[in-house]
C-alpha cells in the first residue's frame, strides 16, 4: 500500500510504518504536489496548502483514502471525492486548544501593552464550533465575559447555549473569528468584516483572525488602518495566503503566519486522528478488528519546563507570566516581521520552532488555594 504524507506532518513515520513498506511511505512538498507524483497512491494525507479535487486525482484509479490533519477543509473537493467513493476525513477540533491558547495569549499581551484590565474585556466569538468552545471555556476560566455568534448552531437545536446575532458580537471589546471558509449558501464567511462592517467598529476595539484570512476583507482592514483607525489588529491568517498584503503588516498589533494552531500536541492530534481513521477505514476492508497500537502520549517529550509552584494565589500577574512562559505570542510575531519578506510564508510554517499547550506544565497551586484558575484555563493538575 503507497501512503503520501504532507512532510509537515509530525510523527507520520511514528503512525503509518506499519502499513506499509518503507520505501512506500512517501513524504511530499505539500504546496507542490502534482497528478503524476500521486498517480499510484492508495493513501493521501495532506495538510491545508494541498488542494484535493480532480485535477490532482483524476489519473488515479487506486485511491480509497483521503486525509487532512486540520480542522478546516475548504482545500479539499469533498464532492469529488464521494462521487468517486473515496473515504475522507478531516480532524475535527486537532489544534481547537492551540487556537485558543494563541487569543489567550494575544489578550495578555495586549493587555498588558495597553495597561487594559483583562478581566473587563467583553468578548466576542464569531464561530461556536470546537475552536469557539475551546476558548469560551478559556475565558470562563478567568472570569472574562464573552458571548457567541453561530447562527447554523443556534438553528440546529441541538446546542442549548445562548447565542447572540453578529451585530451584537461586533459591539464587543474583542472580536475573536472562528468560522469555516464559506463562500457561497445561507451563512456565507467570504468578506463577513467587509469595509462596511469594519467601518462600523470604534477606535477602541481588538479584533482577532485566526481562522481564515477571507474572513476579513484584507484591504478594507489596511484602507480603514491608513485613515487613522485605532483598531487593534492580530492577524493570523491572510487573504491570498501564502501570498500577504505586506504594507497591512505595519498596522497589525500582531501578525504571525497562520500558525495559531501549531503547537506540537495540535498539529500531532491531527496524525494521530489520521492513523485512527485510516486504522477504521483498512478494519472495515478487511471486516477484521480495530486496534489502534500507537498514541501521541507515547510520542510527546516532555515540555522544556514541566512543572511549576505557585508560592502565592493566582493573580492577573501570574496569569501573564504563566502564558508567557509556555506561550508568548510575540516570538512568532517577532519572526514573521523580521522574516516573512527573506523566507516567505511557507518557510516560516515549515520552520515553526517549538511550541507546546498549557496542558504541558503541571502547576501546583498554594495549599488551600481559594481558585483553581490555572487548572481550569488547561494547566496540567498532576
Ligand atoms: N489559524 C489556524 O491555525 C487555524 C485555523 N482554523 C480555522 O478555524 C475554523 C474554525 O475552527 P473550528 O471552530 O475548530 O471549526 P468547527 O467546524 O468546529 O466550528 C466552526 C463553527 O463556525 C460556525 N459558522 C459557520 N458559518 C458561520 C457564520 N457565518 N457565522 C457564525 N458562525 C458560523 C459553524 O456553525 C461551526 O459551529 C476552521 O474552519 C479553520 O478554517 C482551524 C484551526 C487552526
Ligand atoms: O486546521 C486548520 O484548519 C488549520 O488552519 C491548520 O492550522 C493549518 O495548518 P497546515 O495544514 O496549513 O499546516
Amino acid at each position: 500500500m503507497k501512503i503520501f504524507f504532507d512532510e509537515n506532518m509530525p510523527y507520520a513515520n511514528d503512525f503509518f510504518s506499519d502499513f506499509c513498506k518503507a520505501e512506500e511511505l512517501i513524504p511530499f512538498s505539500g504546496r507542490d504536489l502534482t497528478a503524476e507524483q500521486v498517480l499510484d497512491a492508495d493513501v493521501l494525507l495532506v495538510r491545508s496548502i494541498t488542494k484535493v479535487n480532480e485535477a490532482l486525482l483524476k489519473n488515479n484509479n487506486k485511491i480509497s483514502f483521503v486525509g487532512t490533519a486540520t480542522i478546516g477543509t475548504d482545500h479539499i473537493d469533498q464532492a469529488y471525492l464521494n462521487d468517486r467513493d473515496i473515504t475522507f476525513h478531516s480532524a475535527p477540533g486537532c489544534n481547537a486548544i492551540s487556537v485558543a491558547e494563541y487569543v489567550i495569549s494575544s489578550l495578555v499581551i495586549l493587555a498588558e501593552r495597553y495597561q487594559l484590565d483583562i478581566q473587563k474585556f467583553s468578548v466576542g466569538i464569531v464561530g461556536g464550533g470546537n475552536t469557539g468552545t475551546r476558548l469560551s471555556e478559556k475565558l470562563t476560566a478567568l472570569g472574562i465575559d464573552y458571548i457567541i455568534c453561530d447562527p447554523l448552531l443556534e438553528q440546529s437545536k441541538n446546542d442549548n447555549r445562548v447565542f447572540s446575532s453578529l451585530e451584537e458580537v461586533l459591539k464587543c471589546d474583542v472580536i475573536s473569528l472562528h468560522v469555516p471558509k464559506v463562500i457561497e449558501g445561507e451563512h456565507p464567511t467570504y468578506h463577513l468584516l467587509d469595509k462596511s462592517r469594519l467601518n462600523n467598529l470604534k477606535n477602541d476595539q481588538i479584533i482577532i483572525n485566526a481562522c481564515r484570512g477571507e474572513v476579513i476583507d484584507n484591504q478594507a482592514l489596511l484602507a480603514l488602518k491608513k485613515q487613522g483607525h485605532g483598531l487593534k489588529v492580530v492577524l493570523d491568517v491572510w487573504e491570498g495566503e501564502p501570498d500577504v498584503l505586506m504594507p497591512l503588516i505595519e498596522y497589525t498589533e500582531i501578525a504571525t503566519a497562520h500558525i495559531a494552531g501549531y503547537s506540537l500536541e495540535g498539529k500531532a492530534r491531527g496524525t494521530e486522528m489520521l492513523y485512527q481513521a485510516l486504522c477504521d477505514h483498512i478494519a472495515k476492508q478487511d471486516s477484521s478488528s480495530i486496534e489502534y497500537k500507537y498514541q501521541l502520549v507515547n510520542f510527546l517529550p516532555p515540555a522544556n519546563i514541566s512543572m511549576i509552584k505557585l508560592n502565592q494565589e493566582f493573580n492577573e500577574v501570574i496569569l501573564n507570566q504563566l502564558v508567557k512562559m509556555v506561550y508568548d505570542v510575540r516570538r512568532d510575531d517577532a519572526i514573521f516581521r523580521q522574516q516573512i519578506a527573506s523566507q516567505g510564508f511557507d518557510s516560516l510554517r515549515k520552520n515553526y520552532p517549538v511550541r507546546r499547550e498549557f496542558s504541558s506544565v503541571q502547576v501546583t497551586l498554594l495549599p488551600n488555594a481559594l481558585s483553581d484558575v490555572p487548572h481550569h484555563l488547561g494547566f496540567n493538575k498532576t
